[in-house]
């Protein structure tokens, strides 16, 4: 029986025809700046987010480390919401990298109030770190994939521009907010000061995400991307599934959601079981009548369904709808998954 994977949307493999750009990608060497391929996807997130610039790296953490590590120094402070990634989910990364040290606020499903964030801001004062950036994530992971209103973006984006905070926007899954929504990317990225793109996500390339901003900003980034090793040579292979993903797997994330929805609407008539969230991406928290999704999981491995326990609450499984799972997966991983919870 082949396994339906809703780990996770980084689990997708290049299409063929992504695999076929890759082949045919014209490289050079990026370290050098010579490599034409990551040149024009750099040009192209930039146009997309409306920044002059862009950088190619390896991994949503990544950039979402080089973002930070430009943005602030050893003993400032980053604002940030307590699940978010770049904070609960990158191995410490703010403080091993950079001496950076965060200041979570609780946010509604990630989404911040900006008096609350106003309020975190520390006074200018020898006793406390410096302020310096606020770090947004947009759609929200531990939200269970929320979109952030464009209006709450900019409400934010208001408070940090008046008290002269930089605010970074973690876009790992910004396409997602952008078709679920109908707002553009650059009206997303306009109030960022930095901002990421993942490739390796819904978008279903094998590699990568894309920081974009301020010219001379994505020059220390690309500094601080060399001093991780994050230097990459022949990239252009890479920066091709960037490409092709943007040109043809942008509009099929509505696909995702709406398998996601789907998902949820069949769970939800299983006896016991409880959506944590109204479903609004492709994301899905579910609980099954309180019980502890570590012995959950592998049961369901086993009944032919791969996903993870959620981990903020120990009852909650997610379930992630990607590239690699059509409508007919999803009738067939509730069928499963109702067998293996007793249903
Ligand atoms: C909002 C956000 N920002 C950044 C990252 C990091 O991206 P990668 O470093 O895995 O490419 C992730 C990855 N998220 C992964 C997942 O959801 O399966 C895991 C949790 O790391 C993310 O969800």
């Amino acid at each position: 029986m082949r396994p339906i994977d809703l780990r996770s949307d980084t689990v997708t493999r290049p299409t063929p025809g992504m695999r076929e750009a890759m082949a045919r990608a014209e490289v050079g060497d990026d370290v050098y700046g010579e490599d034409p391929t990551v040149r024009r996807l750099e040009e192209r997130v930039a146009e997309l987010f409306g920044k002059e610039a862009a950088l190619l790296v390896a991994s949503g953490t990544m950039a979402n480390q080089v973002a930070l590590g430009v943005l602030a120094r050893g003993g400032d402070e980053v604002i940030c919401e307590a699940g978010a990634h770049c904070f609960a989910f990158e191995g410490g990364a703010l403080s091993a990298l950079w001496g950076i040290q965060a200041r979570t606020l609780a946010g509604e499903r990630g989404v911040l109030d900006p008096a609350a964030v106003e309020a975190a801001i520390r006074p200018d004062d020898p006793h406390y770190p410096r302020t310096r950036a606020v770090a947004i994530e947009n759609t929200h992971n531990r939200g269970g994939g929320k979109v952030w209103p464009l209006q709450a973006v900019r409400a934010v984006g208001e408070v940090a521009a008046r008290r002269g905070l930089a605010l970074y926007m973690d876009g790992a899954r910004l396409m997602n907010a952008v078709v679920a929504s109908g707002t553009p990317a650059r009206d997303y990225a306009a109030p960022a000061t930095l901002a990421s793109l993942c490739l390796s996500k819904g978008l279903g390339a094998p590699v990568g995400s894309v920081l974009a901003g301020p010219r001379d900003l994505v020059q220390e980034a690309r500094r601080l991307r060399k001093r991780l090793g994050g230097g990459m040579r022949q990239a252009g292979i890479l920066a091709a599934a960037g490409l092709y993903a943007l040109d043809h797997h942008v509009a099929r994330l509505a696909e995702d959601h709406a398998n996601a929805a789907r998902l949820g609407a069949l769970l939800s008539q299983l006896p016991g079981a409880r959506l944590q969230f109204p479903v609004e991406t492709n994301l899905l928290f579910v609980a099954f009548d309180g019980r502890r999704a570590a012995e959950l999981a592998p049961r369901l491995r086993e009944a032919g369904v791969l996903c993870n326990p959620e981990g903020s609450r120990p009852d909650l499984l997610r379930f992630v709808t990607h590239l690699d799972v059509g409508a007919s997966d999803i009738e067939e991983a509730a069928r499963r998954i109702a067998a293996a919870v007793g249903a």
